[in-house]
């Protein structure tokens, strides 16, 4: 039965939930374009999903439908909520639940002739955008006043960044004159130089015949909506999705926004789309909140909206912070109470990860499972303390799909110097790491193997216990007359150090003889991943504490070990924020809280605002924010969700929650039966679902005479 008393025309019927009549009115709704605006967690996907479910119901193919998403995460938490409502998972697997980008780069090989190189490492970009400086500095430094071209690592970046920038915005593909140049920055946000750098990059990338010799991340999106645009027809050419269903509308950019134009311009086609602007954290990628507000209806005449009101995930004790943090309605629907827990720290980082530890034992003691439980950090750097101190604690975690700190590039390279001057590589278990490694070394020693000898390497490698060989092939001087390099000076100091020595002190004179520092910093070259590396490598120093150089080897295996050990097991999650979106976890850590760290201060503060909001709102039961006692030190986050203030009226509405929404959903019986009975369940009543692939007792119905299929 559907809430509200409304009268319910929907053929799809889903398990496990009561519709709301906004739910219901969106499930059936026959609008060419219809958009959702929404709150987090109240219900997009759901209701998406049941949109999807109300058109396989009404007969349409799964072929038909086609379901956009803008991250593998949200992907992948659309074909669990439709199989979730009831949706037959043979059909749902039929469906084309796909990214942009990888919906694009198919469309693209079918009219393509020739395959097109993928080069998804940005370092694979650095060749062409170096290639497009010097074009760029060669026809306009001496036209155009005051033009400034670097080619140092952090400004290519750069130039790539606002590659993007441009083409999410659609800007390269139009033609421009070297007058308009002075207004670029007013229009896009990118300097001068980095325009010019752009067009010539893109030019590089298009070759003559504007076919594309490469393409790095968000190419192929880019590259369809080019096509599209020079040659609407082409696109014709393409299969015909009957229904269109667009999740995190709220990531659009002008690129995605015109593949889907495309789409809906097809005579047939059905588009819905859900998203919440208070979710945009790619901003830089273009996502605007102008598409759900304005672009739609500009372009479709007939575009409907319908609101998404009620969260469906967390009680009204977090929906009320919720509303005083973003300054928005949120009401809530939910029967449990959701329990919001500040749990304080003295100290560094370190205390505050054993906060976190005592946060999820107290979870466990009052009978939770771990496995229902995600600590969300901010940012990678922070899952070294985590991680150390879970293990500590013997609680088994996963890191999808962020990765341990102990595979990380930066730490990887320390493993490997260990490793050489220990003569120790067995204690490695891992192929793969193993080759991690090789490769690390490869990097941050500079050693430039060539690509295919690496590789070669690599697969040696993987067979041997030991890393010597390795070393004194690729790395130890040969010459005596010259001065080793900086990497083999520095392993000759760890093989010369003893095994017993403290493995913080040797390990800092490793960092700090292979300027490390300048090396991340070259490496990653956005100032904010430099600083993670950074900051990650301070964080390995740490756990080392007062351990010797064999001790702290021997404890890194044990701890992969640990991690490998409960990998796919029902274990606690832990993952960056910004991975978690469209997810939710009974119990939600969001730790470190505090100053400097939460909202960083190297992003906007309204991104930094939305991603704390994504991570608070993924919680089901418990929100626990694990923050310094020392008020100075946190984030003015906590003091903005006004915790005290709205306790009073939220417990108002938890009650009346609890008395309204603790009822047992009224559903269809389903059947348990065979191939064999439908001739007599058809003649006693029951009815096929083509959707569930099940038969079923219509609600309402003496269920006596299906007993032997219940
Ligand atoms: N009518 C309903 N009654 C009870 N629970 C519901 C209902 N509709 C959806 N839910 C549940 O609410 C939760 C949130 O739903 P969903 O993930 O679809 O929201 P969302 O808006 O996509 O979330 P977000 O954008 O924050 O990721 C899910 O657990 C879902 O099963």
């Amino acid at each position: 039965m559907p809430k509200d008393n409304q009268v319910d025309s929907s053929r799809f019927i889903p398990v496990g939930i009561i519709r709301t009549k906004e739910q219901i009115d969106i499930q059936t709704n026959r609008r060419k374009v219809l958009l959702i605006e929404a709150n987090a967690g109240a219900a997009k996907t759901t209701t998406l999903a049941l949109r999807v479910g109300e058109a396989l119901a009404n007969g349409m193919a799964p072929e038909c439908i086609l379901i956009l998403v803008f991250t593998e995460t949200a992907r992948d938490v659309m074909f669990r909520r439709l199989i979730e409502i009831g949706v037959h998972h043979t059909i749902v697997k039929q469906l084309k639940i796909q990214t942009f980008e990888d919906f694009s780069r198919d469309r693209l090989a079918l009219i393509e002739d020739k395959g097109v190189a993928s080069y998804p490492n940005i370092r694979q970009q650095f060749p062409p955008m170096l290639a497009a400086v010097d074009k760029a500095y060669v026809k306009y430094s001496e036209s155009v006043e005051n033009l400034q071209f670097s080619t140092n690592g952090l400004a290519l970046t750069q130039y790539l960044d606002a590659q993007l920038k441009l083409k999410a915005n659609m800007v390269l593909c139009e033609e421009f004159s070297i007058d308009d140049l002075s207004t670029v920055f007013e229009r896009y946000g990118v300097t001068e130089a980095e325009f010019l750098v752009a067009v010539e990059y893109e030019r590089i990338r298009l070759g003559l015949r504007n076919q594309p010799n490469f393409r790095g991340s968000f190419d192929s999106t880019y590259d369809l909506a080019r096509d599209i645009n020079r040659d609407p027809d082409r696109f014709s050419e393409f299969s015909d999705y009957r229904l269109v269903i667009c999740d995190e509308l709220h990531d659009l950019n002008e690129a995605a926004f015109r593949i889907v134009c495309a789409l809906i311009d097809r005579p047939r086609c059905f588009f819905v789309g859900a998203g919440d602007c208070d979710q945009v954290i790619h901003a830089t990628l273009g996502a605007r909140h102008e598409y759900l507000s304005t672009r739609f209806k500009e372009r479709f005449i007939e575009t409907q909206r319908l609101p998404l009101t009620i969260t469906h995930r967390y009680g009204s004790h977090l929906a009320f912070c919720m509303q005083a943090f973003k300054g928005k309605p949120v009401e809530s629907n939910v029967a449990d109470k959701l329990e919001i827990k500040v749990e304080t720290y003295t100290g560094g980082l370190e205390e505050g990860a054993k906060c976190v530890v005592e946060s999820i034992k107290k979870w466990e003691r009052n009978g939770s499972g771990v496995d229902a439980c995600a600590v969300l950090i901010r940012d990678r750097h922070h899952s070294v303390v985590i991680e150390n101190a879970l293990r500590a604690g013997g609680i088994g975690y996963r890191t999808p799909p962020m990765g341990s700190y102990l595979q990380r590039e930066e730490i990887l390279f320390l493993r490997g110097i260990m490793a050489i001057a220990l003569r120790d590589f067995g204690a490695v278990k891992s192929k793969e790491v193993k080759e991690s490694i090789v490769e690390a070394l490869d990097l941050y020693g500079n050693l430039r193997i060539p690509p295919d000898e690496l590789q070669a390497v690599k697969v040696g490698m993987a067979k041997h216990s030991q890393l010597h060989w390795f070393y004194e092939k690729y790395i130890q001087s040969k010459d005596e007359t010259k001065a080793p390099t900086v990497l083999d000076s520095t392993i000759r100091f760890v093989i010369d150090a003893s095994p017993d020595a403290l493995a913080v002190d040797i390990l800092r004179k490793v960092c700090d003889r292979m300027h490390l520092k300048r090396i991340a910093e070259k490496l990653y070259v956005r100032q904010y991943d430099a600083s993670v590396v950074i900051r990650s490598i301070e964080g390995f120093l740490s756990i080392a504490g007062e351990q010797t150089l064999s001790q702290f080897w021997s404890d890194l295996s044990a701890a992969e070990q640990f991690a490998i050990k409960y990998r796919d097991k029902d274990v606690l999650t832990l993952d960056c924020v910004a991975n978690s979106k469209g997810k939710e976890f009974d119990h939600v850590i969001l730790p470190f809280v505090e100053v400097g760290e939460y909202p960083s201060p190297m992003f906007p503060l309204k991104d930094e605002e939305n991603l704390f909001y994504v991570g608070a709102t993924r919680a089901k039961l418990r929100l626990t924010l694990v923050t310094p006692l020392d008020g100075e030190k946190r984030s003015t986050f906590i003091k903005r969700m006004n915790i005290t203030g709205t306790n009073a009226a939220a417990n108002i509405a938890q009650t009346r929650n609890e008395n309204i929404f603790r009822v047992t959903p009224a559903s269809r019986h389903y059947l348990r039966s065979s191939y064999s009975d439908k001739d007599r369940l058809k003649a006693l009543g029951a009815r096929w679902d083509q959707t569930r692939k099940k038969w079923y007792v219509p609600i309402g119905m003496d269920l006596e005479a299906f007993a032997e299929w219940m």
